[in-house]
């Protein structure tokens, strides 16, 4: 039986991915820092699932090398070699790189970097030496652009994407996938949590493209998965976005830059 383990599997996109899992009959390990939302999850999943059995939950922080390889390595035991490993756990903190502080910038990077590395070295070895599996890292469109408030959490987006880039020229002629997505604007608790933050420089970025449902997000994610894509869009702006993107950047910023000065009053420069 296909076993997928999924970090940040108790909440937003990563429980949405689970849900589609579980009605298939996958065993399932869902990894997360909260063992009271991870229980929620596993009892939401569990009227979904074949049997109840079949959902493994795993209390970890992927910052943590030690303890994220452990959760690995205990759900591996149980339910045997993964086939397939998500990372989706993540946090997002706007805010103006003056007054984000080193702590939160650090953060960001440690979780959603870091930590995505640590889940994917915890099951690397034993791909490669079976010749087998799949990894889908979820980035994110602030993986693609450089956005006002989000420095820390675009820095820590494009390195997983670079990573999964890297890793992907690397694992293929060992017969493992890799693969790498930029959800837009998603539904999911966190995304509520953060738009009290965002300030309106980047919601006049961010508002080019609409909020998707989690459900549709991971419907894609899990599609892609099964395909062996490598990259996955979201919509055509994000699609353009990651092809051409780089191409186009002088009149990106240029469109963007003014956006940002209409929202902040016009001011583009301190002092003017
Ligand atoms: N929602 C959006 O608009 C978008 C989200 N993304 C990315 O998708 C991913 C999921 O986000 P979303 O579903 O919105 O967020 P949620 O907050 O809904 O879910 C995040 C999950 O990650 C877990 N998590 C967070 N920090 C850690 C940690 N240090 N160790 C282990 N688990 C952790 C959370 O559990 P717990 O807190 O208990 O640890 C939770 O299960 C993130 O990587 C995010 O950056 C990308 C594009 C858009
Ligand atoms: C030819 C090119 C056209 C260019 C259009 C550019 C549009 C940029 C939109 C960027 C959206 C990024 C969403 C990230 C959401 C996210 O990760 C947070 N919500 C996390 O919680």
């Amino acid at each position: 039986m296909t076993h997928v383990i999924i970090t940040g599997g108790s909440s937003g996109i990563g429980l949405a991915i689970a849900s589609i899992y579980a009605s298939r009959g996958t065993r399932l390990s869902l990894i997360a820092r909260s063992a009271e939302i991870l229980k929620q999850a596993q009892d939401e999943l569990a009227a979904k699932a074949s049997t109840v059995g079949d959902i493994r939950i795993e209390t970890a922080d992927v910052a943590r090398e030690d303890e994220i390889t452990a959760a690995i390595h205990r759900c591996e035991a149980a339910f045997g070699p993964c086939d397939i490993l998500v990372t989706s756990a993540g946090v997002v903190e706007p805010g103006r790189f003056e007054e984000l502080g080193s702590t939160a910038f650090q953060r960001q990077m440690d979780t959603n970097f870091s930590g995505t590395v640590h889940a994917v070295r915890a099951v690397y070895a034993g791909m490669t030496q079976r010749g087998r599996g799949k990894i889908m890292m979820i980035s994110s469109g602030a993986g693609l652009l450089g956005i006002y408030g989000y420095s820390a959490y675009c820095a820590s987006k494009f390195a997983v994407h670079g990573f999964a880039q890297a890793l992907r020229s690397e694992a293929r002629g060992h017969g493992v996938n890799v693969s790498v997505c930029f959800p837009p604007d998603t539904e999911t608790p966190q995304f509520q949590r953060e738009l009290a933050f965002r300030p309106a420089e980047a919601a006049a970025v961010m508002g080019t493209v609409s909020p998707w449902p989690a459900e549709a997000v991971a419907g894609k994610i899990v599609d892609g998965i099964e395909r062996g894509r490598f990259e996955i869009y979201f919509g055509l702006t994000l699609f353009l976005l990651g092809r051409f993107g780089p191409a186009v950047r002088p009149v990106l910023d240029w469109w963007f830059d003014r956006a940002i000065a209409r929202r902040s009053g016009g001011v583009s420069k301190r002092g003017q």
